[in-house]
């Protein structure tokens, strides 16, 4: 199983680290355009090896996509992350040209890849490369649930004073501070609806803290986040590469799926050795099903400014 990532950044290089440790692929490849600093991300994680238990190979190389050639899976993170203020939609200025010539390029040397889409805004970004590659929609996925909907367990931990193991909890819809639906009519703790222990504004508290986590880091931090987006990422990685069969919300092309066309944007997915194996239509509450199309619509407004 080899793995490309491309952007040898926090996002990237915290994903390769944890698809290393993960132990599942034999090959990893870490990808950027600064000359010597994939190369140096992957010594420096090669040198983790021994430490950590793994016996994945990680190369690095400089912008030479003839080393990514037959990947399985790759992972594109590259373009710039957001500054404290900004939001992700801002980001499609620089970030869709990168995205373009990425993909391309990933398709031209593997054309049986399965894409997973970070860089932002990555419902837009994810729409880009259906609409500019040749790959099949099931091959093409979108990174932005798996972490939203960590946050948001992580959240609902905090309220809930429990362990995060006893929670579970998805959120669907764009991945914008807006746009994030969570479900937390569907959201339990070890089986019971958290509607039981939180009381209607604390769960009003947890989603809208939910929505806003990446920029409550990037405030943080000065720059966006990169632990949770690389273990997310890592978890879609290994559903794929060891058809786990997981469910996930996912960013993938609707056609007809929660009433919307069109558009690419999350919806839980099964994850398999074909990517995207199945789209769930799970039941959604009448305010939910609004919230999920104002959130389309904020995706198509973005997808608009895409030059295609
Ligand atoms: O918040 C960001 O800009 C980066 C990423 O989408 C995240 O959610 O961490």
């Amino acid at each position: 199983m080899k793995v490309t990532v491309v952007g040898a950044g926090a996002v990237g290089a915290s994903c390769a680290e944890y698809i290393a440790i993960k132990n599942f692929a034999s090959e990893v490849v870490l990808l950027d355009i600064k000359e010597g600093y994939a190369e140096g991300k992957a010594m420096d994680l090669m040198q983790t090896a021994s430490l950590n238990g793994f016996d994945t190979k990680i190369t690095g190389v400089t912008n030479d996509y003839s080393k990514t050639a037959n990947s399985d899976i790759a992972v594109i993170t590259s373009g710039i992350p957001r500054k404290p203020g900004m939001t992700r939609e801002e980001l499609i200025g620089i970030n869709a040209g990168i995205v373009k010539t990425v993909s391309a390029n990933l398709v031209e040397h593997s054309p049986n890849v399965t894409l997973i889409i970070v860089s932002n805004p990555m419902d837009t970004m994810t729409y880009l490369v259906h609409k500019t590659t040749s790959l099949p929609k099931h091959k093409i996925i979108g990174m932005g649930g798996a972490l939203d909907s960590a946050r948001f367990k992580y959240r609902l931990a905090e309220a809930l004073e429990a362990p995060i193991s006893d929670v579970d909890g998805m959120v669907i819809g764009g991945h914008s501070d807006t746009g994030m639906v969570p479900l937390t009519s569907h959201a339990t703790r070890n089986s019971i609806r958290v509607s039981e222990f939180l009381s209607d504004d604390r769960l009003e508290q947890v989603a809208a803290d939910t929505k806003v986590g990446g920029a409550t880091l990037t405030k943080l931090l000065g720059t966006s986040a990169w632990y949770a987006p690389g273990a997310a990422v890592s978890g879609l990685v290994q559903a794929i590469a060891c058809d786990q069969k997981k469910i996930f919300p996912c960013s993938t092309l609707l056609e007809g799926e929660y009433d919307l066309n069109d558009i690419c944007i999350g919806v839980p997915v099964v994850l398999g050795k074909n990517g995207i194996e199945k789209i769930v239509d799970i039941p959604l509450s009448d305010a939910e099903k609004a919230k999920m199309q104002e959130s389309a619509a904020g995706v198509k407004k973005t997808n608009g400014l895409l030059e295609l």
